[in-house]
């Protein structure tokens, strides 16, 4: 059964312009669940509120109003103005080692040695000296610096570093990671190689992680849910794979590149269409998995009599699933066409019947599902 780690409800974070009456309204009524072994990304492009709201979850930025829970105990509560809970500052920092934190900027002490810097995290510990240097080699070895403990941070590589300051986060054991903009001041080997490092713990840790950040690709490599911020708000959330492939807002698919994959396969079906549009269907396939479009669309003349060209495709890695689209022309009777839907629903793959119209919503394309993947 699912368990919720993470529970923001109806949070509101006001920042006031000195004597100007109007507040900066930098997270409004945003409510978020994250479950336990989540990679939850949160996207949004900058002044979007995202590092706001993250600061949040360990109350390193106190909410105007709203109710914060982690793991089943309410740590923050505030509504209307009126205090319902507030920890004592003893209690906040016990619970702030429960979340580690991990920053654009890898914050981390240049004077001190690579060890030094995660044995510095642990200082507040129970750990005796020795224990406190076992338990910083085990990070360092973690994270595949193991041999790196006796080196200055600026020997190292900006992915080296931020691997220190993921070791530094972890050092007391945390079961919650707060990820903001971790990968964007790297180069894209070293962001690979920083996400790859974030899925492992994921994976073998259990950690929960809050990936905050303003490139799709990092959400598309290891996220497995993901919320879209904008303008202090959340737009639009779901499962990867729904918002990679049924994303809903404009700025959404602007953040995915599906707008500008649909608008060229768009501009591709006007061209081919000409006059004789009866008789034929324009659909957006979506399917995941390791099969191919080909076969699925070779299948529906064999089995239907219905005629499919392909006019636009491509595939993506989501995670580590491939999940393929492809837009295609179906031409047939009304009835074989109704009948070949109903087999690609059955194949699992999801079909969206995409109206050609000008100046219809969005763009000119409108989407109807009339399948839904199972
Ligand atoms: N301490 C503060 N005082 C006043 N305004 C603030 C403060 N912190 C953030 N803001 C404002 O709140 C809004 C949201 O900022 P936030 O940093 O949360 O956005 P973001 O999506 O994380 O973007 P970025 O990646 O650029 O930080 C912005 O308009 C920002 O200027």
């Amino acid at each position: 059964m699912s368990e919720t780690v993470i529970k923001l409800d109806n949070i509101d974070v006001f920042f006031d312009k000195g004597k100007e009456p109007d507040q900066i309204k930098a997270v409004k009524d945003v409510s978020l669940e994250v479950e336990k072994g989540d990679i939850y990304g949160v996207v949004g492009y900058s002044g979007a509120g995202k590092s706001t709201l993250v600061r949040v979850i360990n109350l390193l930025q106190i909410p105007t109003n709203g109710t914060i829970e982690i793991n089943g105990k309410i740590i923050f509560s505030k509504q209307d103005g009126k205090q319902a809970t507030m920890l004592s500052t003893k209690e906040l920092r016990e619970e702030r080692r429960g979340i580690g934190m991990i920053f654009q900027h890898f914050n981390l002490l240049e004077e001190r040695t690579v060890i030094e810097n995660v044995k510095f995290a642990l200082r507040h510990s129970h750990l005796k000296e020795k224990e406190i240097t076992d338990r910083a080699q085990e990070l360092l070895d973690l994270v595949d610096l193991g041999e790196r403990g006796d080196a200055y941070p600026t020997e190292l590589s900006g992915g080296q570093q931020q691997r220190v300051a993921i070791a530094r986060a972890l050092a007391n054991k945390p079961d919650i990671l707060i990820s903001d903009e971790a990968t964007s001041a790297l180069d894209p080997k070293n962001t690979t190689q920083i996400l790859d490092l974030l899925a492992k713990l994921n994976k073998e840790l259990g950690l929960t992680i809050v990936l905050i950040t303003h490139e799709m690709d990092a959400v598309k490599k290891v996220a497995n849910k993901v919320a879209v911020m904008s303008a202090g708000q959340i737009i639009e959330r779901g499962s990867l794979l729904d918002i990679f492939t049924n994303s809903q807002s404009a700025l959404t698919k602007e953040l995915v590149g599906t707008e500008q994959n649909s608008q060229d396969a768009l501009s591709i079906l006007r061209q081919s269409q000409g006059s004789d549009a009866a008789n034929t269907t324009v659909l957006k396939l979506t399917y995941e998995g390791n099969s191919t479009g080909d076969p699925i669309v070779t299948q529906l003349y064999a089995k239907f009599g219905v005629q499919t060209s392909i006019i636009y495709g491509n595939v993506e890695l989501l995670r580590d699933t491939p999940v393929g689209t492809l837009y295609v022309v179906v031409t047939g009777d009304d009835e074989s066409r109704q009948k070949a839907v109903e087999y690609l629903h059955t194949a699992g793959v999801q079909a969206t019947e995409i109206s050609l119209a000008e100046g219809s919503e969005n763009n000119g394309l409108d989407y109807k599902c009339i399948t839904k993947r199972s």
